[in-house]
């Protein structure tokens, strides 16, 4: 459990500690910080959204966070037991899918592991196909399924439907929504898509300037109703967020 990472919560609380804490994270590139001392936590279970114009570093945090990146300052403690699916599936196209799901993992695990998370992503059937036989979405699920099969604590999700057309998407959200009420596991996704973030999130971050420069706590009931006021008002704050009008405001 991420808990560990953290040692045991002390005086008595009875708030977890979180399952991921960023401190005075800094990032350059070339001289220029792209994270600039940014602070973040997230927290057991919890399903966080990170949005913000492109470029402002979200995908720079992510890979931080997966262990891809370690030429940082700042604190960065995360469960061990992490795992990353992004927009590109990038599959092993001369294994078969479930070869490619559990490829990496240490030990070895039998086809069957990744069977029964190939069966929760809806994929049984194509167990034995070869990624290049695969529709977009079906490519999507298998990445998402690799993804699972570490039985992760925090799952990052770097734009994993931004690829998708428009219904796959759809099903591939209320999938990613079923699957982490499911596990109870963490999620921190990064989208452009402000709907997808209300429509997922507990909490919606918005970057900027290499920071998390504002917080929304969406605080609507599960499943949520797109079309309500609730959902449309939350909407338009994020979009004034990120310095977009919304339509209604446009008209
Ligand atoms: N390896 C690298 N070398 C140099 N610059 C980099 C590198 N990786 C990222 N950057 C720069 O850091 C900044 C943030 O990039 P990042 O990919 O994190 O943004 P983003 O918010 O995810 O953007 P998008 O939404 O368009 O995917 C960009 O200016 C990018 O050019």
């Amino acid at each position: 459990m991420a808990t560990d990472i953290h040692g045991p919560v002390t005086g008595g609380e009875t708030t977890p500690a979180p399952v991921v804490r960023v401190e005075g994270l800094t990032r350059s590139f070339d001289g220029r910080a792209v994270l600039d001392r940014l602070r973040l936590e997230v927290r057991p279970g919890e399903f966080v959204a990170l949005l913000g114009r492109s470029g402002c570093g979200k995908s720079t945090l992510l890979r931080i966070l997966a262990g891809l990146d370690r030429e940082i300052e700042g604190t960065v403690l995360v469960p061990r037991r992490r795992a990353v699916a992004f927009q590109t599936p990038r599959l092993m196209p001369w294994k078969k899918v479930w070869r490619n799901v559990l490829l990496g993992l240490p030990g070895k695990p039998g086809r069957g592991v990744a069977e029964r998370v190939l069966d929760e992503v809806g994929l049984g059937r194509r167990t034995n196909a070869w990624p290049r036989t695969l529709s977009g979405g079906e490519a999507q699920r298998v990445s998402l399924a690799r993804a699972l099969v570490r039985e992760p604590d925090l799952l990052l999700l770097d734009e994993p439907f931004g690829a998708l057309d428009a219904l796959t998407r759809i099903k591939a959200q209320r999938l990613v929504g079923e699957v982490w009420q499911r596990r109870g596991c963490a999620v921190l996704l990064v989208t452009h898509d402000v709907e997808e973030a209300v429509l997922l999130a507990d909490r919606v971050l918005v970057m900027d300037g290499g920071v998390i420069a504002h917080e929304t706590t969406v605080g609507l009931d599960r499943p949520r109703d797109i079309i309500g006021p609730a959902f449309a008002e939350l909407r338009a704050g994020l979009l004034e967020r990120l310095g977009v009008a919304s339509v209604s405001e446009a008209a």
